[in-house]
C-alpha cells in the first residue's frame, strides 16, 4: 500500500538533549511540501561531526533533533513541483545544497549554496516548519538531512539522485568523508603533480585527502597522527611517511615538518578539528606558496592564530566545506570512479551496526580503531 501523502510511523534515533545517548523513538514523519522529497534511509555513516554537535560544541546545535548527513536511501514520495526525483530513485542527502540559481551556484567561485544554508542551520526545513514529530513534540531536522530516521524529509535541493548498482552501504560514505577529503585535496588544494603534502589526522577526512593526494599526483604525502595505530592505513591509502607528533615531545610538529621537508610543504590539511593543529598545518607550509587547507570543525567559541608574518610571506590559509565539491554536478563522477575502482570507499567501513545500536557506533567512532561505523537503518 502506498504511503504517499499520508504520515508515515517509523522508528528514528532522537537526540533529546545535548550530551546523552540517542534514544530510538516512534516517529511521525509528515509528507512532503513543494519542493522536498521524502527518502526511505537504509545506510547511514556516523561522521565525527555528529558527535560533535551531540557533545554541545555546536553553535547551531538545536535539540531535540534526528542527527546524521552521511546516508543512502531510496525516494519514498516527492512533493509538489518536484521534477528531479522519481519513486524508487537512489539518492545520497546533500548537507551542501546546490541549487544552481543563486548568487553562490552562480559564482562558479565555491560549492556553498545560499539556497536554503540559514534555515538548515536553524534545523528546520525551508518553510520554517519541521516535518518530524516525537510524542506531540517537533523534532528539528539537521544538517539538512536527518539521517538517523527510516525516513526523513528533504529539500529537492539537498539530495543527489545516483547509480542503482553500486549497495548504499558503501555509497552513503559519499555524503560526507570520503568526498569531504577527496575533495579537498582534488577541489580545493587543486594539489598539483610532484608537490610534497602534510595531512594532520587520518580518519576517515584525512584518508580521504591522502587518496585525493594520491590521485593528483603529489610526491611525498606525510600522514599525521597521534595514534600509531593509524601508520597502516593510511601507508594503505597513498601516505609515503608517517609522523607522531607524540614521538617529538620537545620540537613543534611545525618545525619537525618543515626540517623533514627542506623549508615546508607544498600543501597542509586539518583534519583533526583541533586550532592548534589549524596552526601548525600553517606554519608547516613552504615560505612563498605554501597553502594549508582548514578542514576540521573546530567547538564552538574556538578561534584559530598565527603570526601575521607566516602570511605576509606568503603562506595562505584556506578552508573547505564538503570538499569544494558540488553535489548534484559532481557526484555523478566520484560515483564513477568508485566503480571504476579508482577511489576507494569500501575500505573505509571498518564497523557496522544495527539501527538500535547506533550509540554503539558512536562509542567505535571514539575507540582509536574505527574509520567509518555504517549503521543500517531499514534493510
Ligand atoms: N569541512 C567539512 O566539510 C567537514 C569537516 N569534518 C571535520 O573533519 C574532522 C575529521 O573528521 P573525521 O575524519 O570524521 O574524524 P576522526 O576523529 O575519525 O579523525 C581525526 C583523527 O585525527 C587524530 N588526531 C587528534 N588529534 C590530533 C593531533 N593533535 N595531531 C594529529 N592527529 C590528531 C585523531 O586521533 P584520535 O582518534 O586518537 O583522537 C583521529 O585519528 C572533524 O573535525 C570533522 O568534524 C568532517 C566532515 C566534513
Ligand atoms: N555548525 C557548525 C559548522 C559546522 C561545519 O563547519 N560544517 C561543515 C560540514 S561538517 C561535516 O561533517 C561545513 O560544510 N560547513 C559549511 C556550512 O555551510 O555549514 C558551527 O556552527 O560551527
Ligand atoms: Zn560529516
Ligand atoms: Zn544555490
Amino acid at each position: 500500500m502506498s504511503t504517499e501523502g499520508k504520515v508515515i510511523h517509523c522508528r528514528a534515533a532522537v537526540a533529546w538533549e545535548a550530551k546523552k545517548p540517542l534514544s530510538i523513538e516512534d516517529i511521525e514523519v509528515a509528507p512532503p511540501k513543494a519542493h522536498e522529497v521524502r527518502v526511505k534511509i537504509h545506510y547511514t555513516g556516523v561522521c565525527h561531526t555528529d558527535a560533535y554537535t551531540l557533545s554541545g560544541s555546536d553553535s547551531e546545535g538545536v535539540f531535540p533533533v534526528i542527527l546524521g548527513h552521511e546516508g543512502g536511501g531510496v525516494v519514498e514520495s516527492v512533493g509538489e513541483g518536484v521534477t528531479e526525483f522519481q519513486v524508487g530513485d537512489h539518492v545520497i542527502p546533500l548537507y551542501t545544497a546546490e541549487c544552481k540559481k543563486c548568487k553562490f551556484c552562480l559564482s562558479g567561485k565555491t560549492n556553498l549554496c545560499g539556497s536554503v544554508r540559514a534555515t538548515q542551520g536553524r534545523g528546520l526545513m525551508p518553510d520554517e516548519t519541521t516535518r518530524f514529530t516525537c510524542k506531540g513534540k517537533p523534532i528539528f531536522h539537521y544538517m539538512g538531512t536527518s539521517t538517523f530516521s527510516e525516513y526523513t524529509v528533504v529539500a529537492d535541493v539537498s539530495l543527489v539522485k545516483v547509480d542503482p548498482k553500486p549497495s548504499l552501504q558503501k555509497l552513503c560514505l559519499l555524503g560526507c568523508g570520503v568526498t569531504t577529503g577527496f575533495g579537498a585535496a582534488t577541489r580545493t588544494a587543486k594539489v598539483t603533480k610532484g608537490s610534497t603534502t602534510a595531512i594532520f589526522g587520518m580518519g576517515c577526512v584525512g584518508l580521504s585527502v591522502a587518496q585525493g593526494c594520491k590521485a593528483n599526483g603529489a610526491s611525498r604525502i606525510i600522514a599525521i597522527d597521534v595514534n600509531p595505530k593509524k601508520e597502516k592505513i593510511a601507508r594503505e591509502f597513498g601516505a609515503t611517511d608517517f609522523v607522531n607528533p607524540k614521538d617529538y615531545p620537545d620540537t613543534p610538529i611545525q618545525q619537525v615538518l618543515v626540517d623533514m621537508t627542506d623549508g615546508g610543504l607544498d600543501y597542509t590539511f586539518d583534519c583533526t578539528g583541533n586550532v592548534n593543529v589549524m596552526r601548525a598545518a600553517l606554519e608547516a607550509c613552504h615560505k612563498g606558496w605554501g597553502e594549508s587547507i582548514v578542514i576540521g570543525v573546530a567547538a564552538a567559541g574556538q578561534e584559530i592564530s598565527t603570526r601575521p608574518f607566516q602570511l605576509v610571506t606568503g603562506r595562505v590559509w584556506r578552508g573547505s566545506a564538503f570538499g569544494g565539491v558540488k553535489g548534484k554536478s559532481e557526484m555523478g563522477s566520484l560515483v564513477q570512479d568508485y566503480l571504476d575502482g579508482k577511489l576507494k570507499v569500501d575500505e573505509f567501513v571498518t564497523h557496522t551496526f544495527d539501527f538500535k545500536d547506533i550509540n554503539k557506533a558512536f562509542d567505535a567512532m571514539h575507540s582509536g580503531d574505527c574509520i567509518r561505523a555504517v549503521v543500517t537503518v531499514t534493510k
